[in-house]
């Protein structure tokens, strides 16, 4: 969407995967959808370097609402769980030098029954201005699939109408391409500023995998999509979550900066790990992730369990890399390639760093020469790898 935003993949925190729909604020009040959470979140994205780290919007996802809307049809936030309203949430988040997102849906519900958006899409998009909201996610439950090839354009025309710039972040092609219905990403990159392609992520290896294959297949080229404005999105990051092991959530981190991905955080950032709070402001693997060029990364060979990914950088020639190995069988892989398997061009040389430590791994590397790579099981090795001069 062309409206000045999102030039990099936008940054931030989500309540979505790892909050839900918890609106029982009486007897679990610490992690219940409100603004008491966000405000929490949004504290600690300051004190413990997130909003540093480049991390941005703090976003509610659904059940910020209550179950009706005002006498003049606006929407309403929950006045229990949130008695400042989203104004004055969004005052607080500001303060703070940060952005808040919200939540609604194409429907007449949302996924979890909350009033919907359908029949107010302009109403709707001119309180967002008011409540000075920043981002906008809008879903696709308890609508008709072939309205939303209209909904979402609608919106995004009311949402540019109200002259606040909002990023509007589209749940369009998940329910086309899991419907087997093929997305027209010509029409969603108009209208929206990133866009779910597939299904949610779980709290789990298996989930991270199945999307990592999804967008490995790129089926109608959506990678072609990308770029400053517009993005893929693969859903939120689990990072420092329950389901993931150090190495796996490498993978996610780095596999999500290949992708050029939107990086919405769903941890509780009131309890992480040390090695995944310092995974998740790795500044080697965000500045892959923000490369100013935003071309997507795309999966370039498959051989066996392990795959190669590669996603061009700048300035022109440099490159990251990066091989996943879907194996379980315990001991690492020792992947032999070429350095036209890893994308050197030949005729170049090439320094090859770690692309999490940015330590030097090979000097004058070059397309002729063989490599042995080693991967682990569930892991990643990445690479970034720059043109000598
Ligand atoms: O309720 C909102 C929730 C999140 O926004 C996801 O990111 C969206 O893809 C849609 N969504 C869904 S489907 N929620 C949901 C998922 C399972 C369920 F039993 C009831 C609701």
């Amino acid at each position: 969407l062309d409206n000045g935003l999102a030039l990099t993949p936008p940054m931030g925190w989500l309540s979505w995967e790892r909050f839900r729909c918890n609106v029982d604020c009486v007897n679990d009040p610490d992690n219940c959808i409100s603004e008491k959470l966000i405000k929490q979140m949004a504290d600690l994205m300051i004190s413990e370097g997130y909003k540093d780290a480049g991390y941005e919007y703090v976003c509610s996802d659904d059940c910020w609402q209550s179950m009706s809307r005002a006498a003049n049809g606006s929407l309403v936030a929950d006045p229990q769980r949130f008695p400042s309203g989203i104004k004055g949430l969004a005052d607080y988040v500001h303060s703070k030098g940060l952005k808040l997102g919200i939540y609604e849906d194409f429907g007449h519900l949302t996924c979890e029954g909350y009033p919907g958006s359908e029949f107010y899409l302009q109403l709707d998009a001119q309180t967002f201005a008011s409540w000075e909201v920043d981002l906008l996610k809008f879903d696709g439950c308890n609508s008709q699939r072939e309205d939303f090839d209209r909904g979402y354009p609608a919106m995004s025309f009311y949402l540019n109408q109200t002259g606040r710039p909002m990023v509007f972040t589209c749940e369009w092609p998940d329910y086309q391409t899991t419907h087997g219905i093929m997305p027209n990403y010509t029409g969603i990159r108009d209208a929206c500023n990133y866009w779910r392609n597939w299904k949610d992520v779980q709290d789990s290896w298996d989930s991270i995998i199945d999307i990592i294959d999804h967008m490995g297949d790129d089926v109608g080229n959506f990678s072609s999509f990308a770029g400053p404005g517009g993005w893929n999105n693969p859903d939120q990051l689990i990072v420092g979550d329950f389901g993931l092991s150090q190495e796996q959530e490498r993978v996610q981190f780095g596999m999500w900066a290949m992708m050029a991905s939107p990086l919405m955080m769903s941890v509780d950032l009131r309890n992480i790990r040390p090695e995944s709070k310092a995974l998740l402001q790795n500044k080697n693997i965000i500045a892959i992730n923000q490369d100013p060029r935003g071309i997507m990364g795309v999966r370039t060979q498959q051989m066996g369990s392990v795959e190669l990914w590669n996603r061009p950088l700048t300035p022109v020639g440099n490159m990251a890399t990066a091989l996943i190995n879907k194996d379980t069988h315990g001991k690492p892989a020792i992947v032999p390639v070429t350095g036209s398997d890893l994308g050197l061009v030949s005729g170049s040389l090439y320094t090859i760093y770690d692309a999490f430590t940015m330590s030097v791994v090979y000097n004058n590397a070059s397309s002729n020469v063989n490599y042995k790579i080693i991967v682990n099981p569930t892991g990643i090795t990445m690479f970034n790898i720059q043109l000598q001069k």
